[in-house]
C-alpha cells in the first residue's frame, strides 16, 4: 500500500457544502509543514476538486512513475526554515479541463478512492490529510472500508469536522458525527469556522453571527472541540492569489515567497493610527493563530493515538 510509510491519517470532513472544509484543509497543511511535519493533501472531493486551485497549481500535471502516481508539490522541504515538504493529489490534476465535470456513478467512485488509498506514491510522510466531499457518500463510505481494513492501528488518527455556527444547527452536521460513531473513526474534533468577522479596516473581531453552536455540539456528541476561525476578507483574496496566509510575511522556500508578501497583505491591514493597539488586535484575529492552535491540537491527538496503539 502507497500509505504503508504515512505516520497519521486525518480525514477533514463537513456536514454541507461551502463551510469551507478545503480551506481549512489547505490551511492545516500549511500549519503542519510550518511546525517541520511533511505533509500531504489527498482531494477526493470528486464532484468538486478544489485543492488544486486552493494552491493555485491547477494546471500541474501528475506524473506517472512504475509503482503508481507521483503526487504534485506544492513546495519542497526548506530546512533551515524548519518547514516541511508539501505535496497533493486531486482528480483536479487528472481532468483534462479545469471546468471538466465528473458523473459517476457509486461503483466508479468507489474504485477511483481505492485507485488513490493504494496508487499514489506520497514516500515517508508525516501527515495525510485526505479531504472529502460534504456529506457522506460513496466516497466516504469507501474511504472508511479501505481505511479500516488497510491502516495499521494508530495510524488514522481521526476526523476533524468543519462546520459553520449556521450550519451547526442543521442536522447534516450530526450525521456526520453519526457516521463516523457508526464506522469506528476516531472523532479528533469539531472546527467552527466563519465564526465572527474580522474587520478589514481595524482588525475587529465582531460576531455578525451566532457563535458558539460548535463548540455545544462538541459537548453534546462527547468530541474535542478544536477552535474557532472568524470570517477573514483578506483570506479569500489571499487564497485567490495563491498565497498562504498561515505563513509569516515573507516565508521564501527554495527562492519562492510564499507568505503574505507584506504585513498590509494578511489580516493586518488596520487603519488605527496606535500601532500596538493594531499588533494587539492582529494577535487576536490574525489566522495564522487560530489555524496554529488547532493544529498543535490535532498534532498532540495524532501523536497520542499512535502510542497508544504501540502500547496496546
Ligand atoms: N474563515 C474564512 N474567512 C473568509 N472566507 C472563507 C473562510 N473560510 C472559507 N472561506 C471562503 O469560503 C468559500 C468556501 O470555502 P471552501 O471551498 O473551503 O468550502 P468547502 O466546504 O470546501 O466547499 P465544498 O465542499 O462545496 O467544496 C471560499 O471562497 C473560501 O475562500
Ligand atoms: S473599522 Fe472598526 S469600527 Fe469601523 S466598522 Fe470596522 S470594526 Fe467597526
Amino acid at each position: 500500500m502507497s500509505l504503508d510509510k504515512v505516520k497519521h491519517i486525518v480525514l477533514v470532513l463537513s456536514g454541507k457544502g461551502g463551510v469551507g472544509k478545503s480551506s481549512v484543509t489547505t490551511q492545516l497543511a500549511l500549519s503542519l509543514s510550518l511546525a517541520g511535519h511533511s505533509v500531504g493533501i489527498l482531494d477526493i472531493d470528486l464532484t468538486g476538486p478544489s485543492i488544486p486551485r486552493l494552491f493555485g497549481i491547477e494546471s500541474s500535471r501528475v506524473q506517472q512513475a512504475p509503482g503508481g502516481w507521483v503526487p504534485v508539490p506544492v513546495h519542497s522541504a526548506s530546512p533551515e526554515a524548519g518547514i516541511g515538504a508539501l505535496s497533493c493529489m486531486s482528480l483536479g490534476f487528472l481532468l483534462r479541463e479545469r471546468g471538466d465535470a465528473v458523473v459517476w456513478r457509486g461503483p466508479k467512485k468507489t474504485a477511483m478512492v481505492r485507485q488513490f488509498l493504494s496508487d499514489v506514491l506520497w514516500g515517508e510522510i508525516d501527515y495525510l490529510l485526505i479531504d472529502t466531499p460534504p456529506g457522506t457518500s460513496d466516497e466516504h463510505i469507501s474511504l472508511a472500508e479501505t481505511l479500516l481494513k488497510t491502516a495499521y492501528p494508530g495510524q488514522v488518527a481521526g476526523a476533524v469536522v468543519v462546520t459553520t455556527p449556521q450550519a451547526v444547527a442543521t442536522a447534516d452536521v450530526k450525521k456526520e458525527l453519526n457516521f463516523c460513531k457508526k464506522t469506528g473513526i476516531y472523532v479528533i474534533g469539531v472546527v467552527e469556522n466563519m465564526s465572527g468577522f474580522v474587520c478589514p479596516n481595524c482588525s475587529e473581531c465582531t460576531d455578525i453571527f451566532s457563535r458558539g453552536g460548535g463548540e455545544a455540539m462538541a459537548i453534546e456528541f462527547e468530541v474535542g472541540f478544536l477552535g474557532r476561525i472568524p470570517i477573514d476578507p483578506q483570506f479569500v483574496m489571499l487564497l485567490e492569489a495563491g498565497r498562504t496566509p498561515v505563513y509569516p510575511v515573507g516565508t521564501v522556500i527554495n527562492g519562492e515567497n510564499f507568505g503574505p508578501r507584506e504585513s498590509g497583505d494578511a489580516s493586518t491591514s488596520a487603519s488605527t493610527k496606535d500601532p500596538e493597539t493594531l499588533a494587539n488586535k492582529y494577535r487576536e484575529c490574525s489566522l495564522s493563530r487560530f489555524f496554529g492552535d488547532i493544529t498543535q491540537k490535532v498534532i498532540g491527538v495524532a501523536e497520542a493515538r499512535s502510542t497508544e496503539a504501540q502500547k496496546a
